[in-house]
Order: C-alpha cells, then sequence, then structure tokens
C-alpha cells in the first residue's frame, strides 16, 4: 500500500487544484479562525466542490462545538473531521454519532509521557494524528512546522492507523517515514512560501518524494 498523503490548510482553488493533480489522498481545510490557513464557510464550499471525489476532505477544527460542526458539515460535507484541540474521548464520541463523520484525534508529541493519553481513544478515535506539541501559551495549537524526536514513535504498538505531522517537508519526510514506519503523512508549513501561503512547487514535490520513497520501498500504488 502506498503512504497515505494529507496536504493540509489549502485555501485557495489553485493550490487545491495542485494537491490534487500531484495525487494527494487527503486534504485539509483549516476552520481555526487564528490560523493564517483559516477559511470562510463560503470558500470551503468552493474547495470542496474542486476536490470531491478526487482526494478526501478533511476538516481541522480546534474544540469546535456543536453549531459549527453543523455549519462545516453543512457546507464543505467532509470525509473526516480533524479534532486539534483537547476534546475528550467523550466529547469524541459525541461527534462520531451525531455527524457520522470518523475522526481523526491529533495528539502534541514532545515526550514519551505524551503517547499515554492515546490508550483513552482507542476504539473511538478512527485514526491518530501525531503533531509537535505545541508551547503553553500558543494562540495556534498545530500548524508551526515544528517536528518532535520521531524516535519516540518507534516500537508503538497503536490499535488505531496511525499519521505523522509536524515540521515535514520534502527534505525530511523519507527519513521520517524509515524511523517511524508511518504509512500516513500530512504536511501544512512545509509546503509553503511564508506562514499560511502554500507553494505549488513545494506541495509536488513533496508529494513526489514520498512516491519515490514507496517505489523505493515496493510500496508504490
Ligand atoms: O494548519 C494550521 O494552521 C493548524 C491550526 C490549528 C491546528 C492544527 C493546524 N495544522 C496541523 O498541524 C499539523 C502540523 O503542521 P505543520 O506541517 O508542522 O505545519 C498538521 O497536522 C496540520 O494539519
Amino acid at each position: 500500500m502506498p503512504t497515505l498523503v494529507k496536504i493540509c490548510g489549502l485555501s485557495t482553488p489553485d493550490t487545491m487544484n495542485t494537491a490534487l493533480e500531484a495525487g494527494a489522498d487527503m486534504v485539509g481545510l483549516v476552520f481555526f479562525a487564528k490560523s493564517p490557513r483559516h477559511v470562510s464557510f463560503e470558500a470551503a464550499s468552493k474547495l470542496a466542490a474542486i476536490a470531491r471525489g478526487r482526494a478526501e476532505i478533511v476538516a481541522l477544527t480546534v474544540d469546535a462545538d456543536d453549531e459549527f460542526l453543523s455549519q462545516i458539515m453543512e457546507k464543505a460535507a467532509p470525509d473526516w473531521l480533524q479534532l486539534h484541540g483537547s476534546e475528550t474521548p467523550g466529547r469524541l464520541r459525541e461527534i462520531r454519532t451525531r455527524f457520522a463523520t470518523p475522526v481523526m484525534k491529533a495528539f502534541g508529541i514532545r515526550e514519551r509521557g505524551d503517547l499515554e493519553a492515546i490508550s483513552d481513544y482507542a476504539g473511538i478515535a478512527d485514526r491518530i494524528l501525531f503533531d509537535s506539541k505545541p508551547p503553553r501559551d500558543a494562540t495556534v495549537p498545530g500548524g508551526s512546522g515544528k517536528r518532535f524526536d520521531w524516535r519516540l514513535l518507534e516500537g508503538l504498538d497503536l490499535h488505531t492507523p496511525f499519521m505523522l505531522s509536524g515540521g515535514l517537508d520534502a527534505g525530511n519526510v523519507a527519513e521520517a517515514l524509515d524511523t517511524t514506519g508511518a504509512r500516513a503523512v500530512d504536511v501544512s508549513s512545509g509546503i509553503e512560501a511564508t506562514r499560511g501561503v502554500k507553494d505549488p512547487a513545494l506541495i509536488r514535490r513533496f508529494i513526489e518524494t514520498v512516491r519515490a520513497f514507496d517505489l523505493e520501498r515496493g510500496q508504490a500504488k
């Protein structure tokens, strides 16, 4: 199976098309006003229409309430919800039931102890997402372009599929895949010219690099 690639924080039709044409498996729309990648419901609806049927659409939220999630479902009808806040296992269960959409729960990792909470989400989260841990006073809890020590994931025995993120780019993604054994990766900052502004050439290079890694490992499509 080829590595699953998620391109996150797309906010223009051009970069959305670039990601899709380059072969992204998942495309992420950020619904968090403090993020430089935040999209309005109107923009999201147009971007989702471009992506539908070509890649899975992921809506990223941070501690969103039901009203906000309902708006996202109505306007963008995502295939996945990415929950990047401090959502509890109970809240995840509620969201899955109410919105009948798979959920990907993000965990910020800095040290081994940060992995402990994950077992509480077993059988509830459809996928676990590993990101670097944001500083306590961060206004945006992700998309920082910072990596964490990937060796912390070595030998991890998760019974839930996981995705690796946090500071990935074309220059380090092969090493990240090799170290962690991840079968899915997510990138945002590493494909940007400046914070929040995607660079089509970097999007293509990132996906090409992952596909080359897959070819080398005999995992290509
Ligand atoms: O992208 C954002 O602005 C964002 C905002 C709030 C929470 C998470 C966000 N992005 C996610 O963060 C990780 C790491 O991204 P990066 O490649 O290090 O920039 C990734 O999962 C994004 O989906």
